[in-house]
């Protein structure tokens, strides 16, 4: 569905030369759905914008739904639907008008672009809408109405870019059965960008990580935190022998680290004594097994365990381990 090879994007802002998008290469099978994760500027817009054909490489080819992007790009927007970060729909026209305007614009016959409309108003819970303007809609429905859109002319491939961005959890996870429901039923292969980490890692198939207009990983969600982080086991110990704890932990079980003799007041009963504890940490690249191995391992020791906690492996700690920055701190920054 989509070779990309050596895609280059720069822009000149002044005397200064912006490479936002630096040689990427990029292959997307039919049928995949395919997420570019990166920080803000990262270049995920410049590069759908390129696939799209809405902007032309500076050097690079790329091939979408059989064609180059350059040299038949009128070919390339009949067989794809793009999905912009702005809403699509003109902001005084109402609804259902906005639907038949697209499909005119697909030179669809009238009773095909009536029945499809009529589809994904339904599909995409906007019934009942078709005489509202676009401007009078909450930011859910406007952004369902830049899906429908997006679908009226059925393309096999659909890109979307930043589709739930501004939108509440409960939107967006609304938007996301709708997507994905419309992925089934018409064998959609969709591109989208996004920088919610957890979005990607429960929506997409593969996720591409971009950086400075570089692609610095491109694999499944589960692979990426298979290859690039680890879980970690935090366990406390109530002891003050961290030796000794250390000596319970195998290092088969992962990294084990111990960090002696915290005094932790009452922890266990309200109103006990202060005891002593360990805290033992484990990095491994599976929580799930090595958490109830490691209490085993202390208990033969006779060592208690008085809590103990699973942080699994996210999409952040690859962005970090492979780009040293937190990608849910520069969200927030
Ligand atoms: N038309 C333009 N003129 C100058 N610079 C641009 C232009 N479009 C994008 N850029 C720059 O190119 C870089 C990549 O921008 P791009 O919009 O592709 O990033 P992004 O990953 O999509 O970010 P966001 O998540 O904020 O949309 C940024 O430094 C941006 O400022």
């Amino acid at each position: 569905m989509i070779t990309a090879r050596g895609l280059t994007r720069t822009f000149r802002r002044g005397k200064d030369v912006i490479e936002a998008v630096r040689a990427i290469d990029v292959d997307v099978r039919q049928g995949e759905l395919v997420a570019f994760l990166g920080p803000n500027g990262a270049g995920k817009s410049t590069t759908l914008r390129m696939l799209t054909s809405l902007l032309l490489p500076t050097s690079g080819t790329a091939v979408v739904a059989g064609y180059d992007v350059v040299t038949d790009p009128a070919r390339v927007r009949a067989r794809i639907g793009y999905i912009g970060q702005g809403t699509g729909g003109g902001y005084s026209y109402r609804v259902l008008d906005e639907l038949h305007n697209q499909g005119r614009f697909y030179h669809l016959p009238r009773p095909e672009y009536r029945a499809r409309a009529r589809d994904l108003m339904e599909t995409l819970e906007l019934t009942g809408l078709d005489k509202r303007k676009v401007s009078s809609l909450s930011g859910g429905q406007r952004r369902r109405l830049d899906v429908a859109l997006g679908l009226m002319n059925r393309p096999p491939l659909l890109f979307l870019d930043e589709p739930t961005t501004g939108l509440d959890p409960q939107s967006r996870a609304n938007l996301w059965q709708h997507i994905t429901g419309m992925r089934e039923q018409y064998g959609m292969t969709l591109v989208l960008t996004t920088h919610y980490l957890e979005e990607a890692d429960s929506v997409a198939e593969r996720v591409v990580i971009i950086d400075h207009g570089r692609i610095v990983a491109d694999a499944p969600p589960d692979a990426l935190k298979r290859d690039h982080a680890d879980d970690v086991v935090t366990l406390q110990v109530a002891s003050a022998d961290a030796a000794a704890v250390r000596a319970a932990l195998p290092d088969g079980l992962g990294q084990v680290a111990v960090h002696p003799g915290n005094a932790q007041p009452g922890a266990v009963h309200p109103g006990a004594e202060p005891y002593a504890s360990v805290r033992a940490t484990i990095a491994t690249t599976h929580g799930s097994l090595v958490l109830p191995a490691a209490i085993e391992q202390l208990r033969n020791h006779g060592l208690v365990v008085t809590s103990a906690e699973l942080a699994q492996a996210s999409l952040d700690d690859v962005f970090l381990n492979l780009t040293g920055r937190s990608l849910r701190e520069e969200a927030k920054a």
